[in-house]
Protein backbone atom coordinates (compact mmCIF):
# COMPACT_ATOMS: atom_id res chain seq x y z
CA UNK A 1 0.00 0.00 0.00
CA UNK A 2 0.91 3.24 -0.46
CA UNK A 3 1.99 6.17 1.97
CA UNK A 4 -0.42 8.27 -0.17
CA UNK A 5 -3.04 5.96 -0.72
CA UNK A 6 -6.41 7.39 1.17
CA UNK A 7 -8.19 4.90 3.56
CA UNK A 8 -11.14 4.42 1.27
CA UNK A 9 -8.74 3.36 -1.80
CA UNK A 10 -8.79 0.31 0.42
CA UNK A 11 -11.88 -0.79 1.04
CA UNK A 12 -12.91 -3.93 -0.67
CA UNK A 13 -14.28 -3.65 -3.77
CA UNK A 14 -17.61 -5.08 -2.90
CA UNK A 15 -18.29 -2.62 -0.23
CA UNK A 16 -16.99 0.24 -1.92
CA UNK A 17 -20.28 1.95 -3.64
CA UNK A 18 -21.22 3.68 -0.33
CA UNK A 19 -22.84 7.13 -0.86
CA UNK A 20 -20.09 8.81 1.15
CA UNK A 21 -17.25 7.49 0.72
CA UNK A 22 -17.43 4.72 -2.04
CA UNK A 23 -14.91 4.92 -4.99
CA UNK A 24 -16.84 3.19 -6.56
CA UNK A 25 -19.95 5.63 -6.74
CA UNK A 26 -20.39 7.53 -9.36
CA UNK A 27 -22.86 9.78 -7.63
CA UNK A 28 -21.09 9.89 -4.41
CA UNK A 29 -19.12 12.37 -2.31
CA UNK A 30 -15.81 9.82 -2.64
CA UNK A 31 -14.31 11.39 0.74
CA UNK A 32 -10.93 10.65 0.94
CA UNK A 33 -8.89 10.24 3.94
CA UNK A 34 -5.63 10.15 5.28
CA UNK A 35 -3.28 10.23 8.40
CA UNK A 36 -2.12 13.57 9.55
CA UNK A 37 -0.29 12.03 12.91
CA UNK A 38 -2.87 11.68 15.81
CA UNK A 39 -5.49 13.04 13.88
CA UNK A 40 -7.27 12.14 10.42
CA UNK A 41 -8.18 14.40 7.98
CA UNK A 42 -10.43 14.84 4.61
CA UNK A 43 -10.48 17.76 2.44
CA UNK A 44 -14.28 18.13 0.49
CA UNK A 45 -15.14 21.11 -1.53
CA UNK A 46 -19.50 21.35 -1.30
CA UNK A 47 -20.87 22.36 -4.94
CA UNK A 48 -23.61 24.86 -5.47
CA UNK A 49 -26.36 22.49 -5.29
CA UNK A 50 -25.72 21.71 -1.57
CA UNK A 51 -27.31 24.74 -0.29
CA UNK A 52 -29.19 25.05 2.87
CA UNK A 53 -29.74 28.75 3.30
CA UNK A 54 -27.77 30.45 0.09
CA UNK A 55 -24.29 30.78 0.80
CA UNK A 56 -24.71 27.64 3.46
CA UNK A 57 -24.06 23.79 3.37
CA UNK A 58 -26.56 21.41 3.67
CA UNK A 59 -26.89 20.00 7.35
CA UNK A 60 -27.24 16.31 5.72
CA UNK A 61 -23.78 16.85 3.85
CA UNK A 62 -22.59 17.89 6.71
CA UNK A 63 -23.60 14.94 8.86
CA UNK A 64 -22.29 12.51 5.81
CA UNK A 65 -19.35 14.32 5.21
CA UNK A 66 -18.69 13.58 9.28
CA UNK A 67 -20.23 9.90 9.45
CA UNK A 68 -17.79 8.87 6.72
CA UNK A 69 -14.59 10.53 7.66
CA UNK A 70 -15.05 8.84 11.17
CA UNK A 71 -15.78 5.49 9.98
CA UNK A 72 -13.09 5.39 7.85
CA UNK A 73 -11.05 6.48 10.93
CA UNK A 74 -12.42 4.14 12.61
CA UNK A 75 -10.96 1.25 9.86
CA UNK A 76 -8.04 2.79 10.03
CA UNK A 77 -7.33 3.34 13.50
CA UNK A 78 -8.47 -0.83 14.16
CA UNK A 79 -5.48 -1.57 11.55
CA UNK A 80 -2.80 0.76 12.67
CA UNK A 81 -3.84 -1.06 16.43
CA UNK A 82 -2.79 -4.29 15.08
CA UNK A 83 0.39 -2.87 13.36
CA UNK A 84 -1.15 -3.73 9.86
CA UNK A 85 -1.54 -2.07 6.54
CA UNK A 86 -5.22 -1.54 5.43
CA UNK A 87 -4.75 -3.95 2.49
CA UNK A 88 -4.03 -7.10 4.13
CA UNK A 89 -6.27 -9.67 5.54
CA UNK A 90 -8.85 -10.09 7.18
CA UNK A 91 -10.62 -6.87 6.54
CA UNK A 92 -11.82 -4.53 9.16
CA UNK A 93 -15.35 -3.42 7.93
CA UNK A 94 -17.12 -0.88 9.76
CA UNK A 95 -20.84 0.39 9.69
CA UNK A 96 -22.01 3.71 11.78
CA UNK A 97 -23.91 2.47 14.99
CA UNK A 98 -24.47 6.01 16.05
CA UNK A 99 -23.69 9.36 14.51
CA UNK A 100 -24.26 12.17 16.61
CA UNK A 101 -23.79 16.62 15.00
CA UNK A 102 -23.64 19.63 16.60
CA UNK A 103 -23.73 22.52 14.40
CA UNK A 104 -21.94 25.19 15.76
CA UNK A 105 -22.10 27.87 12.87
CA UNK A 106 -23.49 28.05 9.77
CA UNK A 107 -21.07 26.39 6.79
CA UNK A 108 -19.74 28.82 4.02
CA UNK A 109 -20.04 27.08 1.07
CA UNK A 110 -17.37 28.69 -0.54
CA UNK A 111 -14.73 27.35 -0.88
CA UNK A 112 -12.89 24.17 0.79
CA UNK A 113 -13.92 21.86 4.08
CA UNK A 114 -11.63 20.28 6.27
CA UNK A 115 -12.72 17.20 8.15
CA UNK A 116 -10.25 16.09 10.91
CA UNK A 117 -11.03 13.54 13.35
CA UNK A 118 -9.31 11.60 16.51
CA UNK A 119 -9.76 8.06 17.90
CA UNK A 120 -11.78 8.39 21.53
CA UNK A 121 -11.61 4.54 22.06
CA UNK A 122 -10.98 1.44 20.83
CA UNK A 123 -13.43 -1.36 22.72
CA UNK A 124 -13.70 -4.71 21.50
CA UNK A 125 -15.51 -4.42 17.83
CA UNK A 126 -16.54 -0.42 18.34
CA UNK A 127 -14.19 2.79 17.55
CA UNK A 128 -15.66 6.28 19.11
CA UNK A 129 -14.30 8.78 16.93
CA UNK A 130 -14.72 12.68 17.31
CA UNK A 131 -14.56 15.11 14.34
CA UNK A 132 -14.95 17.95 13.30
CA UNK A 133 -15.65 20.42 10.44
CA UNK A 134 -13.56 23.62 9.65
CA UNK A 135 -14.18 26.66 6.95
CA UNK A 136 -11.49 28.53 6.50
CA UNK A 137 -10.08 27.44 10.19
CA UNK A 138 -13.05 28.09 12.00
CA UNK A 139 -14.49 25.03 13.55
CA UNK A 140 -18.39 25.08 12.30
CA UNK A 141 -19.46 21.46 13.40
CA UNK A 142 -18.57 18.44 15.52
CA UNK A 143 -19.61 15.43 15.96
CA UNK A 144 -19.18 11.66 17.52
CA UNK A 145 -19.71 8.42 15.54
CA UNK A 146 -19.58 5.06 17.37
CA UNK A 147 -18.52 2.37 13.84
CA UNK A 148 -19.30 -0.95 14.78
CA UNK A 149 -17.24 -3.48 12.60
CA UNK A 150 -19.98 -5.38 10.63
CA UNK A 151 -20.79 -8.96 11.20
CA UNK A 152 -20.63 -11.38 8.77
CA UNK A 153 -23.92 -11.86 7.70
CA UNK A 154 -24.60 -8.26 6.93
CA UNK A 155 -21.34 -8.51 5.12
CA UNK A 156 -23.39 -11.22 3.01
CA UNK A 157 -26.34 -9.21 2.56
CA UNK A 158 -23.87 -6.74 0.67
CA UNK A 159 -22.46 -8.87 -1.24
CA UNK A 160 -24.51 -8.55 -4.52
CA UNK A 161 -24.01 -5.34 -6.51
CA UNK A 162 -26.19 -2.60 -6.16
CA UNK A 163 -28.68 -2.37 -9.34
CA UNK A 164 -28.72 -6.32 -9.31
CA UNK A 165 -32.26 -7.91 -9.55
CA UNK A 166 -33.36 -8.31 -6.45
CA UNK A 167 -36.00 -10.98 -7.18
C1 LIG B 1 -23.95 -0.33 4.54
C2 LIG B 1 -22.54 0.07 4.03
C3 LIG B 1 -21.48 -0.91 4.36
C4 LIG B 1 -20.16 -0.38 3.99
C5 LIG B 1 -19.06 -1.21 4.54
C6 LIG B 1 -17.74 -0.64 4.11
C7 LIG B 1 -16.58 -1.44 4.63
C8 LIG B 1 -15.30 -0.68 4.41
C9 LIG B 1 -14.45 -0.75 5.56
C10 LIG B 1 -14.52 0.15 6.56
C11 LIG B 1 -14.98 1.57 6.42
C12 LIG B 1 -16.42 1.74 6.69
C13 LIG B 1 -16.99 2.88 5.91
C14 LIG B 1 -18.46 2.64 5.72
C15 LIG B 1 -19.24 3.86 6.03
C16 LIG B 1 -20.66 3.55 5.97
C17 LIG B 1 -21.45 4.58 6.66
C18 LIG B 1 -22.88 4.12 6.70
O1 LIG B 1 -23.74 4.81 6.25
S1 LIG B 1 -23.18 2.58 7.36
C19 LIG B 1 -24.96 2.39 7.15
C20 LIG B 1 -25.70 2.84 8.36
N1 LIG B 1 -25.49 1.90 9.46
C21 LIG B 1 -26.15 0.72 9.47
O2 LIG B 1 -26.91 0.37 8.60
C22 LIG B 1 -25.89 -0.16 10.65
C23 LIG B 1 -27.16 -0.87 11.09
N2 LIG B 1 -26.94 -1.50 12.39
C24 LIG B 1 -26.42 -2.73 12.50
O3 LIG B 1 -26.15 -3.42 11.52
C25 LIG B 1 -26.17 -3.21 13.88
O4 LIG B 1 -26.97 -2.53 14.80
C26 LIG B 1 -24.67 -3.01 14.30
C27 LIG B 1 -23.75 -3.77 13.32
C28 LIG B 1 -24.27 -1.52 14.33
C29 LIG B 1 -24.48 -3.56 15.70
O5 LIG B 1 -25.15 -4.81 15.78
P1 LIG B 1 -24.41 -6.16 16.27
O6 LIG B 1 -25.48 -7.16 16.50
O7 LIG B 1 -23.32 -6.52 15.34
O8 LIG B 1 -23.64 -5.80 17.53
P2 LIG B 1 -24.08 -5.47 19.04
O9 LIG B 1 -23.65 -6.64 19.84
O10 LIG B 1 -25.49 -5.02 19.13
O11 LIG B 1 -23.15 -4.21 19.31
C30 LIG B 1 -21.72 -4.32 19.28
C31 LIG B 1 -21.20 -3.17 20.09
O12 LIG B 1 -21.56 -1.92 19.46
C32 LIG B 1 -22.37 -1.14 20.35
N3 LIG B 1 -23.40 -0.43 19.62
C33 LIG B 1 -24.26 -0.95 18.73
N4 LIG B 1 -25.08 0.00 18.28
C34 LIG B 1 -24.72 1.15 18.92
C35 LIG B 1 -25.21 2.46 18.90
N5 LIG B 1 -26.24 2.82 18.13
N6 LIG B 1 -24.61 3.38 19.69
C36 LIG B 1 -23.57 3.05 20.47
N7 LIG B 1 -23.07 1.79 20.55
C37 LIG B 1 -23.65 0.86 19.79
C38 LIG B 1 -22.97 -2.14 21.32
O13 LIG B 1 -23.34 -1.54 22.54
C39 LIG B 1 -21.84 -3.15 21.48
O14 LIG B 1 -20.89 -2.61 22.35
P3 LIG B 1 -20.31 -3.50 23.57
O15 LIG B 1 -19.62 -4.66 22.88
O16 LIG B 1 -21.52 -3.93 24.37
O17 LIG B 1 -19.38 -2.58 24.30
Amino acid sequence: MSEKSAFQDNYPENVAHCYGCGRLNGHGHQIKTHWDGEESVTRYRPEPFHTAVPGYVYGGLIASLIDCHSTGTAAAAMYRAEGREMDTQPAFRFVTGSLHVDYLKPTPIAGPLEIRGRVKAIQGRKVIVESWVLAEGVVTARGEVTAVQMPESFFAAALPKPGAPTA
